[in-house]
């Protein structure tokens, strides 16, 4: 490694829905994070690696900034944003091409200074009128001067290599933080809780909301295959039917689906067992998000 190595933490904020996770995901090269038609289907913070010749860039996937609902989960939220945000070297500011709303200014105030901000303007394939992109974008700098503004497609990977050099000018110089090919420092058993999490939302996240989540209670791993059971933490009665679906027709589809994903993962066979447990009221109290390990 040379001494123009450069390395730094880089935070991809935005409004729900603007492609956070499709672009966080584009530029890590793997899917790693979740990406759903949903609006705020990340909860965590999720950290991918992209190491090049003369940069690491550690990339961390905020949740998106609520602003819809109150109570504890929301809170929380915020507060691992505005975290997020301190501790990194440079933040991608995602919007959506033509769109601004109050969801998007609210981010605006939580920005480091300027200097350390780059805009995305993702999305820009739906464009119609490339010619508006110069007044859209001229009154967001009013709003927040950013050192670099960059249009993307990240579903279309347009412009993504002109988004890393902008962030690569911005990084500290210094040695890699990570091992070259390090994807995630994200335990394994993590991301399959995240993979399990993505199938309920995609099958049934128009009526089971934000009131559910996952927690890997048993993982037991050999050379020859792996043993995880789950459990999905649902806040009412009500919810326990939806998921299971006609005849459990959901769930099992469900544990199908990221039992393949895992074994891809692992690169060995699976079995997967999913169970269903309510527990009322979860999203709203902060000791019982913390013991399902939100921090
Ligand atoms: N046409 C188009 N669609 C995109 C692009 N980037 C993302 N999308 C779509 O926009 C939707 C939202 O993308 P996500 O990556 O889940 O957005 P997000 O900001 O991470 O959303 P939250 O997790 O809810 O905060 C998905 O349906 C994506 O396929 C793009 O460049 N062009």
């Amino acid at each position: 490694m040379t001494q123009d190595f450069r390395c730094g933490f880089v935070a991809i904020v935005g409004r729900p829905n603007v492609g956070k996770s499709t672009l966080t995901n584009a530029l890590v090269g793997t899917k790693l994070s979740i990406v759903s038609r949903k609006a705020q289907t990340t909860r965590h913070r999720i950290q991918g690696v992209l190491t090049r010749d003369t940069e690491q860039f550690v990339f961390v996937d905020t949740p998106g900034f609520q602003t819809r609902h109150g109570g504890a989960m929301n809170r929380m939220m915020n507060r691992v944003v505005t975290q997020a945000l301190a501790d990194v070297d440079v933040v991608v500011h995602v919007v959506e091409a033509g769109k601004w709303s109050e969801g998007d200014a609210k981010l605006l105030p939580l920005l480091p200074a300027p200097e350390r901000t780059i805009l995305a303007v993702n999305k820009v394939d739906l464009l119609k009128q490339r010619n508006d992109l110069f007044a859209y974008v001229s009154r967001i700098m009013a709003l927040h001067p950013f050192a670099a503004v960059v249009p993307v497609s990240a579903a279309k990977d347009k412009q993504l290599d002109v988004l890393l050099g902008e962030i690569a000018q911005r990084l500290p110089v210094g040695e890699a933080m990570f091992e070259a090919d390090t994807l995630t420092d994200r335990p394994m058993r993590f991301i399959a809780a995240e993979l399990i999490r993505e199938k309920i939302f995609r099958l049934v996240g128009d009526e089971l909301p934000y009131g559910s989540t996952v927690v890997i209670e048993q993982w037991d791993e050999t050379e020859q295959g792996a043993r995880i059971a789950a459990c999905v933490v649902v806040e009412r009665d009500s919810h326990k039917p939806i998921l299971l679906g006609t005849g459990g027709m959901h769930m099992k589809r469900i544990a199908t689906e990221a039992r393949q994903d895992i074994a891809k993962l692992l690169d060995k066979p699976v079995h997967l067992e999913v169970y269903i447990k309510v527990r009322k009221g979860w999203s709203d109290r902060e000791s019982a998000l913390r013991d399902l390990g939100y921090e």
